[in-house]
């Protein structure tokens, strides 16, 4: 079962996870010299990332990157590349190295190589994975109904190429194999909607309808939920 950490209020549980992040990467830096975060996209990570970056890190030490990008230019208003550099990146946590999924190809299936060896030279484990999900049980690009999810749960490679069946753009996004090759899993679940996800998504079914089940029900690597209503 994974951990929750329970708030009325987005606000304060993005502080809250924004300050056991800085834990857990600053433990990193002092074990091994780096620390290592993916970060998702998407509405939720915003409040968070912008607390995080007023960190006392050595940001230098700090390696970030993504869980998932659509293939968009990185200026793109839908670009999770852009937002972490809006939000994240800022003052001393621009001394961070960002690795982006997104590369110079013309589509994400000709982009998928350079991406997968970006990651392959990453430092693995990977410090902290963290994820959000969808109303429709989806995390990373990992979603239900796409043709995709098969390969998503089964490669072994760390990242694979979406075609989402119902969400604009190609995306790139971790494997399962990658996300549960974690130290730990983060996971931010805001609003009533999202909490009744979670919860169906904790009490079983195949995990093809309910993707974000591939990180709550294993038992490999520890889990935390950031929980707000
Ligand atoms: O498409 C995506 O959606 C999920 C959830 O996004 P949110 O806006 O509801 O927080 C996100 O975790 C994923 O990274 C993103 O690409």
């Amino acid at each position: 079962m994974p951990t929750e950490h329970l708030f009325i209020d987005g606000a304060l549980a993005a502080a809250d996870m924004a300050r056991r992040i800085t834990v857990v990467l600053g433990d990193a830096i002092a074990a091994r010299g780096v620390a290592t975060i993916a970060l998702s996209g998407g509405r939720s990570p915003r409040p968070v990332l912008e607390a995080l970056s007023d960190a006392a890190l050595d940001w230098e030490k700090v390696v970030v990157t993504l869980v998932d990008e659509r293939w968009v230019a990185p200026d793109h208003a839908d670009s999770n590349e852009r937002l972490v550099r809006e939000t994240l990146l800022r003052g001393e946590a621009a001394r961070a190295r960002f690795v982006p999924m997104k590369n110079g190809a013309a589509d994400a299936y000709a982009g998928q190589a350079a991406c997968e060896a970006g990651f392959a030279a990453l430092p693995w484990p990977l410090d902290i994975v963290l994820l959000g999900m969808g109303e429709d049980g989806h995390t990373a690009s990992l979603f239900p109904q796409a043709k995709e999810l098969a390969e998503g749960l089964s490669t072994s490679a760390l990242t694979l190429t979406v075609t989402p069946p119902a969400a604009p753009h190609q995306r790139m996004s971790l494997s399962a194999h990658a996300i549960l090759k974690s130290r730990h899993i983060f996971l931010q679940i805001g609003g009533a909607a999202k909490k009744a996800v979670y919860d169906r998504a904790l009490a079983g079914g195949p995990v093809k309808e309910l993707p974000i089940r591939v990180a709550l029900c294993q038992h490999q690597v520890s889990v935390e939920v950031w929980i707000s209503e």
